[in-house]
């Protein structure tokens, strides 16, 4: 069985639980990433997602819980259809990139002419065409980075699961790297990615789970998350005077600019029918969400504000 066929979804993770001694680093910890989703990982420093990843990979013996792939814990002979880039970059430093990623293209079963016109095109692709004959220790972390992640990636794997992968990268390679990994999106990868790049997540990924303290703190897709966390507001520019209404509550309100928190159940249209029904004379109307970022710092915030009591 290719991971590609397995029964939805494609990666389970129940009541998980991971102790280190007497730590507990992964408490209660579920959630499923369904097939051809790309799924952000997501949480401050320390709260447990490396750790998640390992116990899914087996390299940890999970405390409690279930971790499965395609349907059953994970072996390493599963792993033909499997790409993770560890956060630990680790890949032969003494030896010329193009031969590591040869190296690398034949355990994962590829022939070594598709493995070397693969790595050669993707050198080019990244800019590190005239790095082929390199040692690998001497490019700088950023470089290393980028070859690591071909060899993640060169047997087009169904799931690939990247922990930090723009890590440490300036903005032109960072997104040079996201087109990459959407690429591997667009043709059916399932992505489970960590990444501390909320404009990353917004781009590319389909759901999130936000870890606190080993724990889901918010679930879903990033339009669910952030009607967890203060949902659609309305920006509005007008002139008048703004109607007092059981369908909204005006947040801000200042020089014909105002921002209304819709009540439940409230509508963009009801709204407009309101304003204007009131005489209001309404310039512009948009609607706009917490972006990531702000969730993320609201709830990161509330750590250091419990870290303090
Ligand atoms: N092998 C280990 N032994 C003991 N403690 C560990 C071990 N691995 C991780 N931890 C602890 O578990 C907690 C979670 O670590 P983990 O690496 O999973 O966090 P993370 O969410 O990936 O963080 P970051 O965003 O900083 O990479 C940390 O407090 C860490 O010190």
């Amino acid at each position: 069985m290719t991971l590609g066929d397995a029964v939805e979804p494609l990666v389970h993770i129940k009541n998980f639980r991971m102790d280190f001694g007497e730590t507990t680093v992964v408490k209660d910890l579920s959630f499923d990433v369904r097939a051809g989703e790309t799924f952000g990982f997501l949480g401050s420093n320390g709260s447990g997602k490396t750790t998640t990843l390992r116990a899914l990979l087996g390299i940890y013996q999970p405390t409690a819980g279930t971790l499965h792939i395609g349907g059953k814990v994970f072996e390493p002979r599963d792993g033909a259809r499997l790409g993770y880039l560890p956060e630990e970059r680790g890949l032969y430093k003494k030896e010329a990139v193009l031969d590591v990623m040869v190296y690398f293209g034949r355990l994962k079963g590829l022939t070594k002419h598709k493995a070397r016109t693969w790595s050669q095109t993707y050198l080019e692709r990244v800019g590190l065409a005239d790095k082929a004959a390199v040692r690998l220790d001497k490019l700088s972390g950023g470089q290393q980075q980028k070859v690591q992640l071909g060899v993640t990636i060169m047997n087009d794997p169904d799931l690939l699961i990247l922990d930090e992968p723009t890590k440490g990268f300036d903005p032109v390679n960072r997104r040079l790297l996201m087109d990459i990994i959407e690429e591997q999106k667009l043709a059916g990868a399932t992505v489970i990615m960590v990444t501390h790049q909320m404009e990353e997540v917004e781009r590319l990924c389909d759901r999130v789970i936000l870890l606190k303290d080993g724990t889901s703190r918010a679930y879903g897709t990033v339009a669910e998350v952030q009607d967890q966390f203060g949902g659609t507001m309305y920006r509005l520019g007008y002139e008048g005077v703004l109607p007092a209404s059981d369908l909204y509550d005006v947040v801000r309100d200042a020089d014909g600019q105002a921002e209304l928190a819709p009540a439940a159940g409230a509508d963009e249209t009801a709204v407009l029918r309101e304003l204007i029904g009131a005489g209001v004379a309404v310039r512009s109307f948009a609607t706009a969400r917490a972006s990531l970022e702000e969730i993320f710092i609201q709830v990161y915030g509330e750590q250091h504000e419990m870290a303090e009591v």
